[in-house]
C-alpha cells in the first residue's frame, strides 16, 4: 500500500521535451468493441511531441478498418499507419510463411508488421481496450530513466457502469494491485503486457518481437529478456485504464482463469496464490494463533477479515486516486464476490485442461506457456506484398525478419543475433 501511495498519481518531473525520444505506439486490434472509437481517439490526443500510431488489424474487418480510417482522417496531423492482417505476409517479403509458422502468439503475430515499420527508439505496446489520458505517455517516458529498459502500467479499470465493472475494479485495485506492486517492489519480474513502453534495441537484440512468438505469456518473456540485458523494469506512475465495452463477471472470470493458467506455467509459486487470499489466510491465522497462544480462532479470523477488508478499501482508493464510482455497500458486495470467486478461479485453473481460449481461438499451453494453437491463425495469402497504409500515402513495403534464435522452453530466453533491413516504395 505504501509503495502504491508513493508510486501512483505523482506529477511527472519537468524536462526538456525536445530531448524526449520518439515513441512508436503499436495497437493490436482484433474486433470492434463498443468503446473502441472513444478509446482509440485518446491516442490521437496524446500530449507528446513525437509519436506514431501503428494500428494492426488481425483479420480483414471492414467496420474496424472504417473506424480507424475515420479517426485518421479526423487527425491528419498525427502520424499513423494501418496494417491489415490478411495482407501482411507475402511471398514477396523476406518475412515468409515459414518464418511465421512458429509464431503461435496471435498478439505477436498481429503486431509483427508494425514492429518492422516502427521508426522510433521506444515502442509502446498498448492493448485495444485501453483508454489513455493525454499526459500518460509523457509520464511513462519520464519513468524511462537511463538504467530502465521497460516501463509497464499496472492494469486497472476506468469507471464504467454496472456491477461487473465494479467487480473488475475491485479485483484490479485490491488483490491484483497488492500482488503486482509487492512483487515489483521486491524486484521480481511481474509485468503484464497490456501497456508496456520498451526500448526497441532490447527487442531488436534478440531478433525482434517474433522471438517471443512461441509463448502466450509474451509479456513475461519480453520483460525477462529486458532484465537479462541488464535494464531495470519500472512500474509507471499511472495505472492502465482498461475501458473495454464488452465486460461481464463471467468474461472476467474466464480471463482470470486464463491468466492463472499462464502464471502456473511461469512459476510454481503460483500454486501458493490461494494462501495469500483474505479468507484462507484468516483461517490459517486463526489456527496458528489458537495453537500458539490459545486465542479464539473465530475472533482472530473475524478481525483478520475486517482489517483486510478496510485495507483493501484503502488500497483501491489509492489505485483509483480519487473517489470511487460506487457506494461502500457495492464495494462490500463486489469484494465478497471477488474473494469467493478467487477459489473457483484457482480450482478451474489448477484442475482444468492446459487449453486456454483467447479471442475465440484455443491454444494448448506447454511448459513456460509455450503454445500450440488448436485453431489456426490466418495463414499468409499469396498476395503480392505487405500493404501498409500511412497517414500521408499508401505504400507497398517489403519487410524483413531476422534469422533469430527463438526462446527455449521454460522461463529462459536465448540471446540471438538479428539483422533487419527495410525498404518502401510508392504504390502505383
Ligand atoms: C504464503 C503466501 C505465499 C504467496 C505466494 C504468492 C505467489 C504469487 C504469484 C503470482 C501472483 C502474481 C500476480 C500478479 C498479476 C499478474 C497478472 C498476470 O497473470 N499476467 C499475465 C497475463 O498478462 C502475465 O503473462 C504474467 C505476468 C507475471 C507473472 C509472474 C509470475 C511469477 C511470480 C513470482 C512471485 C513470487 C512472489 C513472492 C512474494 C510475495
Ligand atoms: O488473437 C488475438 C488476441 C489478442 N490480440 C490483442 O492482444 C491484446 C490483448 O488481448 P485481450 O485484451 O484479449 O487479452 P488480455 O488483456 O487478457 O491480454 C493480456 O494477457 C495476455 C498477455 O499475453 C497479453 O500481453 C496481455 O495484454 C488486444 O489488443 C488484442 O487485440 C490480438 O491481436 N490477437
Amino acid at each position: 500500500m505504501s509503495y502504491s501511495l508513493y508510486k501512483f498519481h505523482r506529477k511527472p518531473s519537468h524536462s526538456n521535451l525536445k530531448e524526449i525520444p520518439g515513441v512508436s505506439i503499436i495497437k493490436p486490434l482484433t474486433g470492434l468493441d463498443t468503446n473502441l472509437y472513444e478509446n482509440l481517439k485518446t491516442f490521437f490526443n496524446l500530449q507528446y511531441p513525437r509519436y506514431e500510431l501503428l494500428f494492426c488489424v488481425q483479420e480483414h474487418d471492414n467496420e474496424l478498418i472504417d473506424l480507424i480510417e475515420r479517426l485518421r482522417e479526423e487527425y491528419p496531423d498525427v502520424d499513423s499507419q494501418l496494417f491489415v492482417g490478411s495482407q501482411k505476409f507475402s511471398s514477396g517479403d523476406k518475412l515468409l510463411k515459414n518464418d511465421t509458422m512458429d509464431i503461435k502468439n496471435p498478439k505477436i503475430y498481429n503486431m509483427l508488421p508494425a514492429y518492422e515499420k516502427a521508426q522510433y527508439p521506444y515502442i509502446l505496446i498498448s492493448d485495444s481496450g485501453l483508454l489513455m489520458h493525454e499526459h500518460t505517455l509523457y509520464d511513462m517516458v519520464m519513468c524511462m530513466t537511463d538504467n530502465v529498459g521497460l516501463v509497464h502500467q499496472m492494469p486497472f479499470t476506468c469507471d464504467r457502469k454496472g456491477f461487473a465493472a465494479s467487480v473488475e475494479k475491485v479485483y484490479f485495485g485490491t488483490q491484483h494491485a497488492r500482488m503486482y506492486m509487492t512483487i515489483n517492489l521486491i524486484g521480481i519480474n511481474c509485468v503484464t503486457g497490456m501497456s508496456c513502453l520498451i526500448r526497441k534495441e532490447c527487442i531488436d537484440r534478440v531478433g525482434g518481437l517474433r522471438a517471443f512468438g512461441h509463448y502466450i505469456a509474451e509479456d513475461y518473456y519480453i520483460a525477462y529478456e529486458v532484465a537479462k540485458q541488464g535494464w531495470k523494469l519500472r512500474v509507471a506512475s499511472t495505472p492502465a485504464q482498461q475501458n473495454s465495452g464488452e465486460y461481464s463477471v463471467s468474461t472476467w472470470i474466464d480471463r482470470m482463469i486464463r491468466w492463472c493458467k499462464l502464471r502456473m506455467r511461469l512459476s510454481p509459486l503460483a500454486y501458493l496464490e490461494p494462501l495469500q487470499e483474505c479468507f484462507s489466510s484468516a483461517i490459517l491465522a486463526g489456527i496458528v494463533t489458537n495453537y500458539l497462544f490459545e486465542w479464539n480462532a473465530l475472533v482472530v479470523a473475524a478481525c483478520h477479515i475486517l482489517i483486510w477488508f478496510i485495507l483493501d478499501y484503502l488500497m483501491l482508493r489509492i489505485t483509483q486516486g480519487g473517489a470511487l464510482p460506487f457506494s461502500k455497500f457495492e464495494f462490500a458486495i463486489a469484494w465478497l464476490l471477488r474473494e469467493f470467486s478467487s477459489f473457483y478461479i484457482y480450482f478451474k485453473a489448477f484442475t482444468g485442461s492446459s487449453i486456454v481460449k483467447w479471442r475465440g481461438k484455443e491454444y494448448r499451453l506447454g511448459s513456460g506457456t509455450r503454445a500450440e494453437e488448436l485453431s489456426s491463425l490466418p495463414l499468409p495469402p499469396p498476395a503480392p506484398s505487405l500493404l501498409v497504409e500511412s497517414s500521408s500515402s499508401t505504400t507497398l513495403s517489403s519487410s524483413s525478419s531476422s534469422n533469430s534464435t527463438l526462446p527455449v522452453a521454460g522461463p529462459h530466453l536465448l540471446s540471438s543475433s538479428s539483422s533487419s533491413t527495410k525498404q518502401s516504395s510508392q504504390l502505383v
